[in-house]
């Protein structure tokens, strides 16, 4: 028999960890979507919140949530049984938190990354931290992204996000799980380009948060998240990510919506910094996860390793360290090197920085200097 002759079933009970306000939403989702849910909160009052409440106050005030949707402080109660295991909590803690996980999982356990971040010391997606911290196979592992800003999607506001695994069928499998009346799940097996995607997008939207506080117009907004698209898929493509993913869901999509909202974490911690306020004072306020804080550092580091220009990811980490003032921030116009900027679309149908096309050319002219043969198009 075919792999896609198989038929593939959704789940029928699952367990999402992290009550937080994404976790909640995509534990609603999952019971709205036929599921038998269990959500593990690591405070007892939380748990007993949702379960005999039904309501989740701390992060999601006046949302109902629904009766197969239980809560418990249990890691292994929520994990007993479980055939998918959807994971929302800050990417900084997972891997010590798989160790608690790796237990209680069952030989066929679907595991399924909702984190929108890297791991700061390693530079890691989660999906690789999750390879690296159970013993469970690739084909098992898959993550979820798109525009999905929490609190719209627990009002039942209809949208859409992209599940991706090494493994079809079990991207198959989630998206099955995780689709409802109000939610949908497309499906891919570029799983970089779709955790790149939602890691990168987070950046840019720091950046969007940032000009706003100083008080730019749309114009700068526009341009950066423009040319934010570009080093997005300009840096995922360099880890091996297919274009067109960044131009889905998991990028564009996500991007916009991301950007464009004030329900977005990272553009509201951009905005206090944009504001005046310091890197310590941002975090201080926020009582949320911005996964971009964390993300700035590993995601330079990464672009050197490859040689990929991030002039607005620069510009970023340097208001973070105060060595820029938020007025002075145009990442748009600058470029990581003095080369020419804008952009172009190559014969490929992609765009990129004209300064990585001008470093093509520039390669290939001094091959040419140096006796190297013919100059080779990109
Ligand atoms: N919110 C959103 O709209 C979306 C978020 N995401 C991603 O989901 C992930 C989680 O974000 P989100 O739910 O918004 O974050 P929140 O800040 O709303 O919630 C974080 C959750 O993680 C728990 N937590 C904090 N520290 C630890 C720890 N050391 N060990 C275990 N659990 C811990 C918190 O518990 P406690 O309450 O006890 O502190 C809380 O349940 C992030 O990667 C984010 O990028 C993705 C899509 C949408
Ligand atoms: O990922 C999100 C929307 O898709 C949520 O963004 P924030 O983490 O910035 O709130």
């Amino acid at each position: 028999m075919k792999a896609s002759d198989k038929k593939v079933v959704p789940p029928r009970r699952v367990a999402v960890l992290g009550a937080g306000s994404w976790g909640t939403t995509f534990a609603k989702i999952l019971a709205d979507g036929g599921a038998d849910v269990v959500l593990w909160a690591r405070r007892p009052e939380l748990a007993r919140e949702i379960t005999e409440g039904r309501r989740n106050s701390d992060y999601l005030p006046g949302i109902n949530l629904p009766r197969n949707l239980r809560s418990t402080s249990r890691l292994a109660e929520a994990l007993t049984g479980a055939e998918h295991v959807y994971i929302s909590i800050p990417s900084q803690t997972l891997r010590d938190n798989l160790a608690a996980i790796a237990p209680h999982l069952g030989p066929t356990t679907v595991v399924v990354s909702l984190m929108k971040g890297v791991e700061k010391g390693t530079g890691l997606r989660m999906s690789e931290v999750i390879a690296q911290g159970l013993p469970i196979d690739e084909s098992l592992i898959a993550v979820a992204s798109g525009p999905n800003l929490a609190l719209e999607i627990a009002k039942e506001q209809p949208t859409a996000a992209v599940v991706s695994s090494a493994s079809l069928e079990t991207a198959q499998a989630v998206a099955m799980a995780a689709t409802n009346r109000y939610f949908r799940s497309f499906v891919n097996t570029d799983v970089i380009g779709t955790e790149f995607g939602g890691v990168l997008k987070n950046l840019i939207a720091v950046a969007i948060g940032i000009v706003d506080g100083v008080g730019y117009g749309e114009n700068t907004k526009a341009s950066i998240i423009t040319r934010g698209l570009v080093e997005m898929t300009d840096f995922a493509v360099a880890y091996g990510a297919h274009p067109e993913t960044l131009s889905g869901l998991a990028g564009l999509g996500d991007l916009i919506a991301t950007c464009e909202s004030s329900l977005s974490r990272n553009n509201t911690a951009g905005r206090l910094l944009g504001q005046g306020y310091s890197f310590a004072d941002v975090v201080k306020q926020m009582n949320q996860t911005a996964e971009g804080l964390a993300s700035v550092a590993p995601i330079l580091k990464l672009a050197e390793a490859r040689g990929v220009e991030m002039p607005i990811v620069r510009q970023v980490s340097q208001v973070l360290a105060g060595t820029l003032e938020p007025k002075d921030i145009a990442p748009h116009l600058t470029t990581d090197s003095d080369e020419p900027q804008g952009e172009r679309t190559t014969d490929d149908g992609q765009t990129r920085s004209r300064s990585s096309v001008w470093g093509s050319i520039k390669r290939a002219f001094d091959q040419l200097r140096d006796g190297g043969g013919s100059a080779r198009r990109d």
